[in-house]
């Protein structure tokens, strides 16, 4: 028997996850019957995995189908071809009951933590919801574990009884994290994580994206149009381009050598700077 078996801890070399053959194409248009008059495939055939603690980012322009690639992943959305594996777990075969007890592996976080956070929600059930849902913790432990949360992303631990709007962009987005690791994730998608924040706010929050990783040996896929944030965080790199994964090499490699055209265009849009990490 394997050992991973005997401690029943996963096997670290294995891929967390692993996409394959991803297709997704949407309906954008029907005709008087209701029947489909204009397809447009989002996503076409993409493959790649997320191995146990690295930081892979998906880049690419405007419509290129990142968030789709997001959605396909956590099974927002359906795709139309592939599969997906979490932990080993195929979750294109899940039923909704089964899928909603794997969500606790794999959370995200989105660009604009005011939309994607319950304005009308204290920050005790804003960050605490994902530990009822999956831990069914009785509300009495709740405080001590918010606040404990709320202390590791760098937030105030007396925040519990606040609202969103009293939060600053990056601390909002602070939230968005302290909610997506209350569910204990071994995943975590950031798309366009801190695409809204000033630079500033946006280095803080990468150190605290790479801060976790480190300390919980998170998984993270980074997705962003930016390679200039890329540099900074990511391990390995992904392109993408129309829906298709055009080109995937270690940060550096993809830097210092880009084999496709679609990654040199985007370079050139990037500042030269130093890497800080
Ligand atoms: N539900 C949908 N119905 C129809 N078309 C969609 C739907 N969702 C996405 N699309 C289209 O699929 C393509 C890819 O969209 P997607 O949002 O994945 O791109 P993206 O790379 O994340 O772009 P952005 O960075 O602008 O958010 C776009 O052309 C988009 O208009």
């Amino acid at each position: 028997m394997p050992e991973s078996d005997i401690s029943g801890v996963q096997d670290v070399t294995s891929p967390r996850v692993v996409a394959e053959n991803l297709t997704k194409v949407f309906v954008t248009k029907r005709n008087a019957f209701g029947l489909p008059a204009r397809r447009l495939t989002a996503v076409r055939g993409v493959s790649f995995e997320l191995r146990q603690g690295e930081i892979y980012a998906l880049v690419g322009g405007s419509g290129s189908g990142k968030s789709t690639v997001a959605r396909l992943l956590t099974r927002l959305e359906k795709s139309d071809t592939g599969r997906v594996l979490v932990n080993g777990t195929d979750w294109t075969l899940l039923r909704r009951s089964a899928l909603q007890k794997q969500r606790r592996a794999m959370q995200m976080v989105f660009q604009n933590p005011y939309a994607s956070l319950d304005p009308t929600s204290m920050v005790v059930h804003l960050v605490g919801e994902p530990m009822i849902i999956h831990e069914k913790l009785a509300r009495r432990d709740l405080d001590a574990r918010v606040r404990a949360l709320l202390d590791d992303v760098g937030l105030p631990s007396d925040s519990l009884h606040k609202y969103p709007h009293e939060f600053s962009g990056g601390q909002r987005q602070r939230l968005a994290i302290a909610r997506a690791l209350a569910a204990d994730p071994d995943v975590i998608i950031a798309d366009e994580a801190v695409s809204a924040l000033d630079v500033s706010s946006q280095a803080k929050v990468l150190n605290l994206l790479l801060r976790l990783r480190r300390e919980r040996s998170l998984t993270i896929l980074f997705i962003t149009h930016d390679l200039g944030v890329v540099r900074q965080v990511a391990d390995r790199i992904g392109v993408l381009s129309e829906g298709e994964l055009v080109e995937e090499a270690q940060a550096d490699a993809l830097f210092d050598e880009p084999t496709h055209e679609y990654t040199r265009t985007l370079l050139r849009s990037v500042p030269i700077m130093g890497r800080w990490r």
